[in-house]
């Protein structure tokens, strides 16, 4: 039997490495030697104690008992502190992604053809200035000359060597003789000089053709004119109007972080290395810099005075986007600081709006961040809200998504406009069921399908309960699956817009707001995606049960903290992801939780209607091919209604006050005859008894009714609105999955 002792590392006997070797093994050589100290010098007593003698001497103090095997923890200490070095990236962001890099390129561009042109068309008065200041040129250039050929630097030289050497008068002739023969070189060449170019111009001005004449004397203007300027002021002009937004330098940064006297920066006012920067470099269209703050101050405090920084920074509050990288500690700051506000920078384009399809399970762009980088949403297995202050992008932002999800074929799209815009109308060519407004026959028609998309929930459940395991691993849609029209498990992405409506309604909210409800908390695991957005986030438009299992949240400019943390979720604003600090000018720009890790900054995609109208064309040939249109977009107009429920549409064509029939009971034919006329697609043709055997599911009984005389049997209003009233409880989906099929 061996005992956990014999196993340890380090222990003397057992023919394994030590701790010390197996340091050496993985870095070649021990931690102590890795850490430039003496071998042996141990700094860390077996009992954890720091030996302050010890480390201060660097004399051994009872090596020994350190290489006990109970000193064995230290080496794996050492060893933890290297990987968590920071690494550098390898590449800059700027090249890592396309979209900063278009950015980056688009600034050096625009940059680059705005100093151009704004040079260009100064030409003429440059060259002016240039031929006022030759004649001063040419003056210098003769006097540098002169000074040259008698070497006027060194007079007071020759004349202290002269008389130095009038004693020795072999000396002073020897002496006499190299200056004047310097003298006399020097004056030859600059007389030749002189000579060869004025030759040269008057030869170019008599024999030469214009064009040669005149790029020669520009030629010969310009270098007089560079070499006759004055001392303290350009020829050229300023392209870049730099006195107006200084130069974001580490001390520009330096003094207005310090100016914030966040934590301990009021302590280390005056020390300047307090803060440090580990890296400041050109990122996309700005500037991005690495910095740690002082012991105390953290990252997110920095975050809370954003406009004061952007103050410090002399720059506008939409160009400065102080961000923390809690990976690494509380007081790393990342600063980026844009060349212009994000709400500025253009409206971003969209990768797929002229060309492409999507794939619902992949990322879709959404847009694009204050870097410039792009910014992906997940649309599938998952449901979200939208919320903002009217007019700032929300019906845009929530077309976008309609529109990415139309270009996978095999979605399935249900759009409400609650708000009767035109704004969603590119959908309907595609859509399974779409509606613009809240007139009764729309929240008719909503009620209708949400009954349908109740059923399709608990038929998706039951087909892919009975699918063996190894198909469905995690018992939800795959790719695969959602491919397979046999099965029917296409996804189906439900958008609402203007929520409060909707739950609002006196007739239908309450049930609404059950099935969307179950929807948004069970339908992502079988390919139902709900997105709801509306312009008044509160518990009555969103209520907190929908809110509470939304799990993609996307802000724009709001108001307060309230309407914030409702959409992005609580504590949000007390973390410092604030939507609130948008303002009426930062059209389209969001804040996107439940992405990856941290909230984001995105600007969407725009994409206006006309756009949208060729996009969802692009979709509809694609449908279309591929058989996939369904619903409203195969023509079946009716669709969004043949929910089954015989009940509504027999109230819808049964008005209370009938006066031909005042008792409230009708013939179960004249019934018939009145659906059929109100929806012949579901029931041209139909007779009483298919009335009568339609209803008796929902528990409805015919009665004889008595009518000009003749006795039928027929049904009573008083019990299809019962039946409905009863339907219209909120029903217990919860059960409806564990329902066995019949
Ligand atoms: N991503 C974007 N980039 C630039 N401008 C945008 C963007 N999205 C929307 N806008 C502009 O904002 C305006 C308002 O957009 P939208 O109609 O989507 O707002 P809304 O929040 O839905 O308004 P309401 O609350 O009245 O319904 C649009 O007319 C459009 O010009």
């Amino acid at each position: 039997m061996t005992t956990p002792n014999e196993h340890m590392p380090g222990t003397p006997d057992d023919g394994l490495p030590n701790d010390d070797e197996l340091t050496a093994m993985v870095y070649g050589s021990t931690e102590v030697e890795a850490y430039g100290l003496d071998q042996g010098a141990a700094l860390v007593q077996p009992d954890g104690t720091d030996d302050e003698d010890n480390a201060l001497s660097g004399e051994v103090i009872d090596p020994e008992p350190a290489r006990e095997p109970e000193a064995a923890p230290r080496a794996p200490q050492v060893i933890q502190h290297r990987p968590t070095a920071d690494r550098r990236q390898v590449l800059p962001d700027w090249l890592r992604s396309r979209e900063a890099f278009v950015a980056s390129a688009r600034w050096a561009v625009g940059y680059g053809s705005h100093v151009c042109a704004y040079h260009a068309v100064r030409l003429p008065l440059y060259a002016l200035r240039l031929a006022g200041r030759a004649p001063i040129g040419a003056g210098r250039i003769t006097a540098a000359v002169w000074r040259w050929a008698a070497d006027t630097e060194n007079t007071e030289v020759r004349r202290a060597l002269l008389a130095s050497t009038k004693s020795d008068p072999n000396a002073f002739l020897r002496v006499r003789k190299e200056t004047r023969g310097q003298a006399q070189r020097r004056g030859a060449l600059a007389v030749f000089g002189l000579a060869g170019a004025s030759g040269v111009a008057a030869g170019v001005a008599t024999m030469a053709d214009p064009v040669w004449q005149a790029a020669t004397a520009a030629v010969a203007l310009g270098v007089l004119g560079v070499v006759g300027r004055k001392r303290d002021a350009k020829i050229t002009g300023e392209a870049m109007a730099s006195a107006k937004v200084p130069p974001l330098t580490a001390d520009l940064i330096r003094d207005a972080l310090l100016s914030l006297g966040l934590g301990s920066m009021g302590a280390v006012k005056n020390d300047r290395d307090a803060v440090r920067f580990l890296a400041i470099a050109r990122d996309g269209a700005g500037f991005r810099a690495d910095i740690d703050l002082p012991p105390g101050a953290t990252a997110s405090e920095v975050m809370d005075k954003r406009s004061k920084l952007a103050s410090g920074l002399r720059r506008p509050i939409g160009c400065v986007w102080p961000e923390g990288d809690p990976e690494v500690h509380e007081g790393r700051l990342v600063l980026y600081v844009g060349d212009r506000s994000l709400a500025q920078s253009g409206a971003a384009s969209w990768p797929l709006a002229k060309k492409g399809g999507a794939n619902i399970f992949e990322p879709i762009p959404l847009g694009v961040d204050q870097r410039g980088r792009r910014v992906d949403v997940t649309l599938m297995y998952a449901s979200g809200i939208i919320g903002a202050v009217p007019r700032m992008g929300k019906t845009f932002t929530l077309r976008l998504l309609l529109l990415a999800a139309a270009l996978d074929p095999r979605v399935e799209i249900h759009a409400y406009d609650f708000k009767g815009g035109a704004d969603l109308d590119p959908l309907a060519k595609i859509a399974h069921a779409y509606r613009s407004g809240d007139d009764p026959e729309d929240m008719a028609a909503l009620l209708a399908d949400l009954r349908a998309l109740v059923k399709e929930f608990r038929r998706r459940s039951k087909v892919l309960r009975s699918l063996p395991r190894d198909v469905v691993p995690e018992g939800k849609v795959t790719d695969e699956l959602a491919s397979r029209k046999d099965l029917g498990l296409h996804p189906i992405f439900v958008a609402f817009d203007e929520t409060q409506i909707m739950f609002e309604h006196d007739q239908y909210g309450a049930e609404a707001r059950s099935i969307v409800e179950d929807l948004v908390r069970r339908g992502p695991a079988v390919g139902i995606m709900v997105w709801l957005a509306t312009q008044r986030p509160d518990a009555k438009s969103i209520p907190t049960s929908i809110s509470a299992n939304a799990t993609k949240r996307l802000c724009l400019r709001v108001m307060g903290q309230v309407e914030n943390d409702m959409v992005l979720g609580t504590s949000m604003y007390k973390n410092g992801i604030r939507a609130t600090m948008f303002g009426s000018r930062d059209l389209g720009i969001a804040y996107l939780a439940g992405e990856g890790d941290d909230p984001v900054i995105v600007r969407t995609s725009y994409v206006d209607g006309p756009a949208a109208d060729t996009i969802t064309d692009r979709a509809h040939a694609v449908r279309k091919a591929q058989g996939r249109l369904t619903g409203l977009a195969a023509g079946d107009v009716e669709a969004d209604t043949d929910t089954g429920t015989v009940l509504d549409h027999l109230l819808a064509v049964w008005p209370a006050e009938d006066p031909a029939w005042p008792n409230g009971k009708v013939w179960s034919d004249d019934l018939a005859a009145r659906l059929g006329e109100h929806l012949p697609s579901l029931y041209e043709g139909w007779t009483g008894a298919q009335v009568n055997a339609a209803v008796k599911p929902h528990g409805i009984r015919t009665v004889q009714v008595k009518h000009d005389g003749t006795n039928k049997r027929g049904l009573s209003r008083a019990d299809v609105v019962t039946e409905l009233g009863d339907a219209a409880d909120l029903p217990d989906f919860t059960a409806l999955t564990d329902q066995k099929e019949d």
